[in-house]
């Protein structure tokens, strides 16, 4: 397999509780790749590791052929593995043009260095227009980013985290807290952002990740207890066990 992401024996440990513990993670090239698991199973931490938010205890991470174990979090990002914004990262008081354009001034990691000269504003809002049409946002890009409803805030999170081209893409929960016609938008443009590609996700929502995702892993208790294509795995005894004694919801 061509794995763009290949992570051996991740192990984190809170004052000796294993969060994370011994997780063996593949994600192939150009994929959709779902994490899962009940509340408090590790899905968070994994992302923070891999994202280099947080060192492991022990472990490997390869990105791309290269250990990036002791990487630093913005050069991760610089060598194009990007996590979704979150809202507040977005500016509130300027427009949605304007800020996939400052997202588009700016090198993948790194949020100091705006207002390149070469990059002159009409090619930028170009480029940030067609991001926006991507996104569904074309009829708001003068709006302000404060004023959107928030399933579009959610979009225009995704365009300023596209604007950066990401090779890999982790969104965390990339559907909470929408409603039916957000969530299938949203799951929409996953599929599309992933075209040209790999996706990791963390979602709640399984028929979102049935939909979507190539292969998924399930964590349970900081372990990976299954790993495979959904429609396998949904249906492995531990899986259907871990889901019904825990208040995940589907
Ligand atoms: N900084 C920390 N210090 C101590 N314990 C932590 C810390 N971060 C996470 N944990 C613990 O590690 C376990 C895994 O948490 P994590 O947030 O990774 O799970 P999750 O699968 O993302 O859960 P959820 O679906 O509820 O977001 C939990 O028991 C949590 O309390």
């Amino acid at each position: 397999m061509d794995a763009i992401l290949d992570i051996k024996g991740l192990t984190k440990s809170f004052k000796g509780f294993k969060a994370v513990n011994g997780v063996d993670l593949a994600v192939e090239r150009n994929t959709i790749h779902a994490l899962i698991g009940p509340n408090g199973a590790g899905k968070t931490t994994c992302f923070n590791l891999i994202t280099k938010f947080l060192d492991p205890t022990s472990g490997t991470i390869t990105y791309d052929g290269e250990d990036i174990t002791s990487t630093g979090a913005a050069e991760v990002a610089r060598k194009g593995m990007v996590r979704s914004f979150q809202i507040s990262a977005t500016f509130a008081h300027m427009t949605v043009l304007e800020n996939v354009r400052i997202a588009l001034q700016r090198p993948r990691g790194d949020s100091f260095s705006f207002w390149r000269p070469e990059n002159a504003l009409s090619v930028l809002d170009d480029q940030a227009m067609g991001l926006l049409r991507d996104v569904g946002l074309e009829g708001d890009a003068r709006r302000l980013a404060v004023e959107l409803p928030y399933g579009r805030k959610r979009a225009l999170e995704l365009a300023t985290t596209l604007a950066l081209d990401p090779k890999l893409l982790l969104l965390d929960e990339p559907t909470s807290g929408m409603g039916r016609e957000d969530i299938a938008r949203t799951a929409d443009l996953i599929r599309r952002a992933a075209q040209s590609r790999t996706v990791l996700m963390v979602e709640h929502n399984l028929s979102v990740v049935s939909d979507l995702s190539d292969r998924i892993t399930v964590l349970a208790r900081g372990e990976v207890l299954a790993e495979g294509p959904y429609a396998e795995v949904s249906k492995n005894p531990a899986v259907v066990e871990a889901y019904m004694g825990s208040d995940a919801h589907a």
